[in-house]
């Protein structure tokens, strides 16, 4: 099987490497298993071309993203329109899809699973036109990204990015006031978080999240219960210990489509990661093992 290898050379650990040195150390890798690989690097919007061209090769049967959960994220349309399969060399700092499936994070590792893996069907999660495999939150999570990039993008320390975020949040405080409607009816809330996840989260290690699968055919919707800054902070020291399932702060609920019309018109939405303004309303749904994905065997 051909592989298509495209490298965001922006993606965070990439940042931190020599790309030269990278792209020699992984073909010298896939080279020694005779696994033959087309290996790309790119950035921005020319990583979005890399993936087109190579969706469009016949020649080309799975296309590995070397970046974070960003950059998967953003291959999702291409990848799924192709029909092909999609794997992921973990090079993000986060990596929560990575880790999801298990894939080494380091580099040669990761390289040599990534020939020997298998090719596993997997949820993927939609709102209107975007694709998803993690999660879209709105309120203070969004902000929070948001304020904590614009720091990481000047090299800040996970630290400094992590502060610069809650003062972020801190500055816009801001209710998300919105209508709710599923196959279970209707409801409006008012909360400073709503999250809708690919399938229901579980407990994880502190500063992960984790699915309980990637193929279980629904959606996690997790609403704040409060609306005032002390109950966002316990919600935010729980998911930041890995308390998802478990968390008190949080109501929880499974479903297979859900519609939010906010009281915003165009409300700031955070998509695996991604932070962008999108105009309502949002219909959330899953579509059950629409991805190939490339897991460890
Ligand atoms: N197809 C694309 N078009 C435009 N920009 C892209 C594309 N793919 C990735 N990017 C950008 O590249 C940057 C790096 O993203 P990525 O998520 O891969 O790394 P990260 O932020 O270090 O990782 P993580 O999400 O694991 O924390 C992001 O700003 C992202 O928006």
């Amino acid at each position: 099987m051909r592989i298509a290898a495209i490298i965001n050379a922006r993606a965070g650990t990439v940042l931190r490497m020599s790309p030269s040195a990278m792209t020699e150390r992984l073909s010298a890798v896939w080279g020694s298993l005779g696994q033959d690989a087309a290996i790309i690097l790119a950035e921005g919007k020319d990583m979005g071309r890399m993936v087109r061209k190579a969706c469009r090769d016949p020649d080309i049967r799975a296309i590995i993203i070397g970046g974070g959960d960003g950059s998967l994220s953003r291959a999702l349309e291409h990848v799924l329109a192709s029909g092909k399969t999609l794997g992921v060399l973990p090079l993000g700092t986060m990596n929560y899809m990575a880790r999801q499936i298990g894939m080494p994070l380091d580099l040669a590792q990761a390289a040599v699973t990534l020939a020997g893996a298998v090719q596993t069907p997997m949820d993927v999660g939609r709102v209107n036109d975007r694709y998803f495999l993690i999660r879209a939150c709105f309120g203070a999570f969004p902000e929070f990204i948001q304020s904590r990039d614009r720091v990481r993008r000047k090299e800040g320390s996970f630290l400094e990015g992590a502060l610069a975020g809650l003062s972020g949040v801190a500055r816009r405080y801001r209710i998300v006031e919105a209508e709710l409607s599923s196959p279970g009816g209707r409801a409006r809330i008012a909360t400073s978080f709503l999250m809708i996840s690919n399938n229901l989260c579980r407990d994880s290690d502190p500063f992960l999240l984790e699915r309980e699968r990637m193929d279980g055919g629904t959606l996690g919707v997790y609403v704040g219960r409060s609306t005032g800054p002390v109950g966002l902070m316990e919600l935010g020291l729980q998911a930041a210990m890995g308390r998802w399932a478990s968390n008190e702060a949080l109501f929880q609920g499974e479903m297979h489509w859900l519609e939010v019309q906010t009281e915003q018109r165009k409300p700031l939405i955070s998509i695996d990661g991604e932070v962008e303004k999108m105009e309502g309303p949002f219909r959330f749904d899953i579509l059950p093992g629409a991805l190939s994905m490339l897991v460890p065997k």
